[in-house]
């Protein structure tokens, strides 16, 4: 039997009050196993998932002193066509009447419903979280994270980019699933050995009641950890075989093999329960604070050498900003001669456009930002 774990880990509680109803629901991190590497003889012992320890502390009221405890949950997958033709037996049992435990018929709805929405709203609410998937390769640590994949992936570079709607969001993931590397194996053959890790960071702008202008961050870490793999099984070959021997652990006969990475998983499971955090909410920032710091940064700018000056910076900016207004080149020449005020409104309409703007907008925005080294950006993902 061969254990996935995917885990879902959230580091930040806003307050006791707030957090009580995601704590129910989630119940701890979250595993993942999977039947699929199970021993092909029918008679060996059950391992019943819900006889493990529950989540016991997922309906204390998070203490801010004592903290967190991360909150685990185990998701078994069905047996695919190839294990079923080879009547590979299913060596483990769900009690799905424990909420920490999602059998083979779950759907990724419930578990987004349970597990992860909850999650979402932390973040929203200016938390650092974080949802990780653990175990070993093919128990499907890659479907539930993403729900499913069509081909694998190598995620080489990270990258960063503006988005402003949950469809850029799904871009962004399909582009970075194109790019994870996989090699077919007799295992899994859409076996990934690299990890993945999609990090969404989330500004939200409010008015408090005076009508001051906060923005304040959230984000939240998706974490789909490589599976480790049995060579022998797999045909993995040279450097891939080197990286396989390297997860492989003790070399028994399948069904102990199995068996000791399904416990080995379940105890790392138990262990990650026990990890707490004391989450603090992200510093909020007011607005006009922001625009405060950028014009610190500006000034830095102005003093060094090696940057351009900020009326050649404003002039490219305002090039950047006339073609996302769609306005004619001639009217640029203003920006060379901005007053202070019109640098504010100018640095105040970018921040707008980086919330508000549609894709092309913001490409245009960021590459003027990137390139220029206007320190908005900067500043605002130093504060996340
Ligand atoms: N709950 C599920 N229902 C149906 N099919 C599933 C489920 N979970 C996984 N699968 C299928 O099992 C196969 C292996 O899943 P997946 O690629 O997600 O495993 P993995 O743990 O991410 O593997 P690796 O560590 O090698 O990347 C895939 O074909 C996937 O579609």
């Amino acid at each position: 039997m061969t254990p996935r774990l995917i885990a879902i880990h959230r580091t930040d509680l806003e307050s006791g009050t707030a957090m009580e109803p995601a704590q129910r629901r989630l119940g701890g991190g979250m595993v993942s196993l999977s039947p699929s590497q199970t021993p092909r003889s029918s008679d060996k012992p059950m391992l019943d998932l819900g006889s493990a320890d529950s989540n016991s502390n997922s309906h204390n009221k998070y203490d801010k002193d004592k903290g967190v405890n991360v909150q685990v949950l185990v998701r078994c997958r069905p047996l695919s066509e190839d294990e079923m033709r080879l009547h590979t037996s299913v060596v483990i049992s769900c009690n799905e009447d424990r909420r920490e435990v999602f059998g083979p018929n779950s759907q990724q709805k419930e578990l987004y419903d349970q597990a992860v929405s909850p999650i979402v709203y932390e973040v929203l609410k200016g938390y650092n979280c974080t949802i990780f998937a653990y175990g070993q390769t093919g128990i499907g640590k890659t479907y539930t994270m993403e729900g499913g994949r069509e081909g694998g992936v190598f995620v080489r570079g990270l990258e960063e980019e503006i988005v402003c709607t949950a469809n850029e969001i799904y871009k962004i993931l399909e582009k970075g699933s194109a790019k994870r590397h996989t090699a077919e194996t007799l295992l899994n053959k859409q076996n990934s050995h690299s990890h993945s890790i999609f990090s969404i960071t989330i500004h939200i702008k409010e008015c408090t009641p005076e009508g001051e202008e906060i923005i304040k961050c959230g984000k939240l870490n998706l974490v789909d950890l490589a599976g480790s793999e049995n060579i022998s099984r797999s045909g993995a070959r040279e450097g891939r075989a080197r990286e396989a021997y390297a997860h492989r652990g003790l070399c028994l006969d399948n069904y102990i093999h199995c068996l000791e990475e399904t416990l080995s998983t379940l105890d790392y499971a138990h262990r990650a329960k026990n990890i707490k955090n004391k989450p603090e909410i992200n510093q909020k920032m007011m607005k006009s604070a922001m625009i405060k710091d950028l014009y610190s940064e500006i000034d830095r700018l102005k003093q060094d050498n090696g940057i351009p000056l900020f009326s050649g910076i404003l002039k490219q900016v305002g090039y950047f900003f006339s073609l996302v207004n769609d306005q004619k080149l001639c009217e640029l020449e203003k920006f060379e001669e901005c007053t202070a005020y019109e640098e504010k409104q100018l640095l105040e309409k970018v921040a707008e456009m980086l919330a508000s703007s549609n894709a092309r907008k913001k490409q245009l925005v960021t590459f003027a930002f990137n390139v220029l080294s206007l320190p908005i950006m900067l500043s605002m993902s130093t504060r996340t």
